[in-house]
C-alpha cells in the first residue's frame, strides 16, 4: 500500500474546486477535497510544498500516523489552510483504505445507523412572499427542514440570500470583494416577522433553520433567540463570531433557541467550552475543513457526551468529494442530526461521478467500495481555475463588519 504518487486538480465547474488524488503502488486510488472558498490557492501552495512530496513512499494503510505527521509534526498547528490541507488526505486515505478492504466507507466506520440522511435545503426570497414561494417549492420536492433567509427592507445586498430568481447557491463571483451594506437593527426587526410568515402558511410540521452568519453581537442573538422562540427553530445558526466561546453563556441564558456552531471552526480544540458548557446543540465542521475523517469523528464522540448533534456545513463550495464522504459519516455517526444540501450545478456533478443519491429530502449512501466519489480528469481540465472572492460588509457608517 505504499504511496506511489499524490497530485492536486485545479478545476472550476461553476465554482472554484482544489482536488487531491493520491495513488498506491497498486493502482488503487483515494480522491480528497481540499477546497478553502475565496483561498483556494492557499492551500494548493500548502499541500504541493510541504505535503505531498512528504507522502510518497509512505504506507496509506497507516491513516492516523500520517495524520499525526501532518499535525504534530509541522510544529505549525490549527489553521483553515493547514487543517483543509490535512483533511483533503486524509479523506483519501479512508477512500483507499475502503476501497482495499472492498468495502463502502461507511461499513468500515461501523455500520449504519440510519437508512437515510436527513437534509435541509436553503429557500431565500428578495422578500417574504419570494421566500414563502420556495419554502412551497421545497416542500413540494420532499424537503423536511429548510433554512429561510429573505432580503431585508431598507438592506441592498445580503450574502445568502440569492440575488437573483431561482439562484441556488451563493457563488464567490468578483476578481476582488464585493462590498455590502448591513444594518442590525433593520435585520433584527425583520426576522420574526419572516419566520410568523412562514410558520403561519405551512403550519408546524417543516423544520425550520436560521443562518445569521456571524453577524450579531452576543446580547443581539439573545434578543433574536428569544424573538423567534414562538417558532421553534430546528437552528439559529452562526449568531455571533465564535472566536470567544465565552459569548455563548450569554446567549444561552436568554434563550431556548437551539444554536448550531462550527462551519468555520477546524480542531476540537474550537468546540470545548461549547461542548463541556453545553451552550450549543449542533456541531457543523465540515470533513474536509475540520482534518477529515479522523478528526471529524473524535469532535463528533466529544459532542455526543453532552446531545449535541452533528449538522455537517453542506454548501456548493464544499465538492461532491466531501458531501459523499459526509453521507457515508451521516449514516455511521451515532448522533446525526441534519445534513446541509445545497445541489452542485450539473457542471459541477458531471466533473465528479459519485454514487450517492437524493431521494425525497434525504441522502441514500452509496454501496461502492471507498466513499463513492470519482473526479474525471479530462473533464475537470475543461474548466480551468478563476480567482473568485467573497463579499466583505460594512455597516452603513462605513465600519467594516461581520458578513
Ligand atoms: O452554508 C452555509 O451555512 C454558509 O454559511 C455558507 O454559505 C458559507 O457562507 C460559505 O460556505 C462560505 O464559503
Ligand atoms: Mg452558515
Amino acid at each position: 500500500m505504499k504511496i506511489s504518487d499524490a497530485y492536486l486538480i485545479v478545476s472550476s465547474p461553476g465554482r472554484n474546486f482544489v482536488t487531491l488524488k493520491i495513488v498506491t503502488e497498486s493502482g488503487t486510488y483515494g480522491i480528497g477535497d481540499a477546497t478553502l472558498n475565496g483561498r483556494e490557492m492557499a492551500v494548493v501552495a500548502y499541500l504541493e510544498e510541504h505535503v505531498l512530496p512528504a507522502l510518497i513512499g509512505r504506507d496509506a494503510s497507516r491513516i492516523e500516523d500520517i495524520w499525526h505527521y501532518l499535525y504534530r509534526g509541522a510544529y505549525w498547528r490549527r489553521g483553515p489552510v493547514t487543517m483543509a490541507a490535512i483533511s483533503a488526505v486524509d479523506l483519501a486515505l479512508w477512500d483507499i483504505k475502503a476501497k482495499a478492504a472492498d468495502m463502502p466507507l461507511y461499513q468500515l466506520l461501523g455500520g449504519k445507523s440510519r437508512e437515510r440522511v436527513m437534509t435541509y435545503a436553503h429557500c431565500t426570497g428578495r422578500d417574504i412572499e419570494g421566500c414563502l414561494a420556495e419554502v412551497e417549492r421545497h416542500i413540494a420536492l420532499g424537503y423536511r427542514a429548510v433554512r429561510v433567509q429573505a432580503g431585508v427592507p431598507g438592506i441592498a445586498t445580503i450574502y445568502g440570500v440569492a440575488k437573483r430568481e431561482g439562484e441556488r447557491y451563493e457563488p464567490a463571483d468578483a476578481e476582488l470583494p464585493a462590498e455590502h451594506v448591513w444594518s442590525t437593527e433593520k435585520y433584527l426587526n425583520h426576522v420574526p416577522k419572516l419566520f410568523a410568515a412562514v410558520r403561519e402558511r405551512f403550519g408546524d410540521d417543516i423544520h425550520l433553520l436560521h443562518d445569521v452568519h456571524h453577524r450579531l453581537t452576543p446580547i443581539e442573538a439573545a434578543r433574536l433567540g428569544k424573538a423567534v422562540e414562538p417558532y421553534h427553530l430546528f437552528w439559529l445558526e452562526d449568531c455571533v463570531p465564535a472566536e470567544n466561546q465565552e459569548s455563548f453563556r450569554l446567549i444561552r441564558q436568554h434563550t431556548t433557541t437551539p444554536l448550531a456552531v462550527g462551519e468555520v471552526f477546524n480542531s476540537i480544540h474550537d468546540y470545548r467550552e461549547l461542548l463541556e458548557n453545553q451552550w450549543i446543540d449542533y456541531i457543523r465542521t465540515p470533513l474536509s475543513h475540520g482534518g477529515g475523517i479522523t478528526h471529524v469523528r473524535r469532535i463528533a464522540d466529544l459532542a455526543g457526551l453532552y446531545h449535541v448533534r452533528t449538522g455537517f456545513h453542506g454548501p456548493t463550495d464544499l465538492s461532491p468529494v466531501c458531501l459523499g464522504a459526509a453521507v457515508h459519516f451521516d449514516t455511521w455517526v451515532p448522533n446525526f442530526g441534519i445534513q446541509e444540501h445545497m445541489p452542485h450545478t450539473p457542471e459541477t456533478d458531471a466533473v465528479f461521478p459519485h454514487d450517492y443519491r437524493f431521494e425525497d429530502g434525504h441522502f441514500l449512501v452509496g454501496e461502492s467500495p471507498g466513499h463513492g466519489v470519482d473526479i474525471d480528469e479530462s473533464r475537470a481540465a475543461q474548466y480551468p481555475y478563476k480567482r473568485a472572492s467573497l463579499p466583505v460588509n460594512r455597516l452603513e457608517d462605513g465600519t467594516l463588519w461581520h458578513w
